[in-house]
């Protein structure tokens, strides 16, 4: 389509009308998955999501969520937040930072573009310093790409380097951390005796240090700071294995939430704060829990903390993780460029639009879902409404979360009848599965169904149509398990909990009075992703999606 005679007017759809409240609801971590007691989805009492899937196959049906079908490197990659919601709102299917990154080491290429060139400007004098999420998860970041990184950093110059970790648990087993921190202490080793100065310099759990999210709690943003920048924790060791080990052995502690420490020399004098003339990349490539940091590194005028120092640097992120906000403004791999969103489609062709979910989940329904853009794309059209996620708790806690105040949003935008679309995230069964806790996770899913519950009953009350979905699996298996499908034992003869997000493929269930006679869903896409639930709504608003966009997943039949 040449840019001349791009239009955003929708063309309608032959058959479906227009003005029908729709909901759009994401239970995010919600997957199909056999039933078994590890099976937090099918232990739980989740009567209204069982009674969508009686509509089966016509008004519900299973959509892939992990690896290619979302934009990933491999069919071994897992779904996560970012991919699924990228693909339920984009359309489309575009190469996700992990593969770009990929690409772009395998070519080289990373170190021909600006941002390495503006990186590489410190190396005579200064520090190299990479922050990020240690694991190879493949969500926000992986080993093998921070490996590839210093290995051409250093044979391109950099003498001095010293890398912060974020321990994970989250994306891979809890207690792994100890052998991804053995194994980058080996590759540091290896580095030192070519000449160069490398070490570990600082470390945290993730959900403890650096990697919060939406500006959800920037204490945790600041735990990292201190340490990273001012080389100044709580716990002080000689080494980071030394740390991992010690701080794991405390009762209760977790990967995900290890204390921030610093590693020190002899004289108790930190590695590595970062200083005026040091170069720094955070090398994850996924955006929501690395914005924050990304801020306090390049906001001259930054007041969510206290920083004690600026230091003048040359920061470049892995990826550039906010279009609109051009943040940071340098970086090692473009991002997918996600435009022509179905949100900015439908604004253009006046469906008003109102997204919720707590601060947790907040940009998943809106920054996600419009392609890593912040903001409005018309604040007349509409609203979205962010319900404050309760902060310095794990949710196993709470595993209601904000649920009910969720729905209620969701209910009384419906009912108000403004809208004409509006769109949820549930978080209660990620957020709880994450925390490995069966029995939460089990309460997690019941309230999640609750709220999905309150939602379909307002849609009923205004004749309008639902669509429920999910971004990925997580709650529906909680257990690690071999080829066969049996759970694994650890050591000690206990079953190794899951607390990732899952290979499994997620619900849609599409319905409600406003649903015109004859929609069902076609059976000639068995394949269908997330990707293609962007055209199915917009059919449902009565348009027909853009031609470039993955083909829609209803059809109608004359009855
Ligand atoms: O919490 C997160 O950052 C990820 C897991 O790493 O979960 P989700 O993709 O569901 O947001
Ligand atoms: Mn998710
Ligand atoms: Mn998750």
């Amino acid at each position: 389509m040449g840019s001349s005679d791009f239009s955003w007017k929708l063309a309608d759809h032959p058959k479906l009308p227009k003005g029908k409240a729709l909901a759009v609801v994401v239970l995010d971590g919600w997957g199909e998955a056999s039933a078994d007691q590890f099976n937090c989805i099918h232990v739980a009492e989740t009567p209204t999501m069982d009674s969508l899937k009686q509509g089966a196959p016509e008004k519900w049906r299973l959509v892939r969520a992990h690896g290619t079908a979302v934009g990933l490197p491999t069919e071994d990659d897992m779904g996560n937040s970012e991919v699924g919601h990228n693909a339920l709102g984009a359309g489309r299917i575009y190469a996700q930072g992990a593969k770009l990154v990929d690409i772009a080491l395998a070519t080289g290429k990373i170190y021909d573009g600006e941002g390495f060139k503006y990186i590489k400007e410190c190396f005579d004098a200064g520090t190299l310093h990479l922050i990020g999420l240690l694991s190879d998860g493949g969500v926000h970041s992986r080993l093998d790409q921070l490996q590839l990184l210093l290995k051409g950093a250093s044979e391109r110059g950099a003498k001095r380097i010293r890398v912060h970790i974020l321990t994970d648990g989250r994306d891979v087993l809890d207690g792994s951390s100890v052998g991804f921190v053995e194994t980058l202490e080996n590759d540091l080793a290896k580095l030192r005796e070519k000449g160069i100065d490398a070490r570990i310099a600082s470390g945290g759990g993730r959900m403890y240090v650096t990697m919060d999210r939406y500006e959800n709690d920037w204490e945790v943003v600041k735990r990292g700071w201190d340490a990273q920048v001012l080389g100044e924790a709580p716990h002080q060791f000689k080494s980071a294995l030394e740390a991992v080990k010690k701080l794991r052995s405390e009762p209760k502690a977790s990967d995900q939430y290890l204390p921030p420490f610093v590693i020190t020399d002899d004289n108790g004098k930190p590695f590595g704060p970062i200083v005026d003339g040091d170069a720094v990349v955070t090398f994850n490539f996924r955006a929501d829990r690395m914005t924050m940091l990304a801020k306090a590194l390049e906001y001259q005028d930054f007041d969510k903390f206290d920083r004690v120092r600026f230091p003048k640097i040359h920061y470049a992120g892995m990826l550039q993780y906010d279009g609109e906000l051009k943040l940071p403004s340098r970086y090692l791999v473009s991002p997918p460029e996600i435009g022509r969103t179905s949100g900015e489609y439908l604004v253009h062709n006046r469906v008003r639009t109102f997204a919720c979910s707590e601060t947790v989940k907040f940009g998943h329904v809106t920054f996600f879902w419009n392609g890593n853009r912040s903001g409005y794309f018309n604040q007349n059209m509409e609203e979205y409404v962010e319900i404050p996620s309760d902060s310095g708790i794990t949710f196993n806690v709470k595993p209601k979360m904000k649920a009910v105040e969720i729905a209620e949003k969701a209910r009384d935008a419906i009912l108000s009848r403004k809208f004409d679309q509006v769109r949820v995230n549930l978080p209660n069964g990620d957020m709880v599965g994450h925390t490995g806790d069966i029995e939460a996770t089990i309460v997690a899913c019941k309230a999640a169904d609750e709220a999905v519950k309150m939602i379909l009953d307002a849609i009923e009350q205004v004749g309008g149509i639902y669509v429920v979905t999910a971004d990925h699996g997580n709650a529906e298996d909680m257990v690690k398990r071999n080829k066969k499908g049996e759970p694994l034992l650890d050591k000690a003869g206990k079953v190794q909990i899951l607390t990732s997000h899952t290979l499994q493929p997620v619900p849609i269930a599409i319905g409600g009075p406003g649903l015109a006679p004859g929609v069902r869903f076609r059976k000639d896409v068995p394949n269908g992703g997330l990707a293609n639930v962007a055209a199915t709504v917009m059919n449902l608003h009565g348009f027909e999606a853009p031609s470039d966009y993955e083909t829609t997943l209803i059809e109608v039949v004359d009855n």
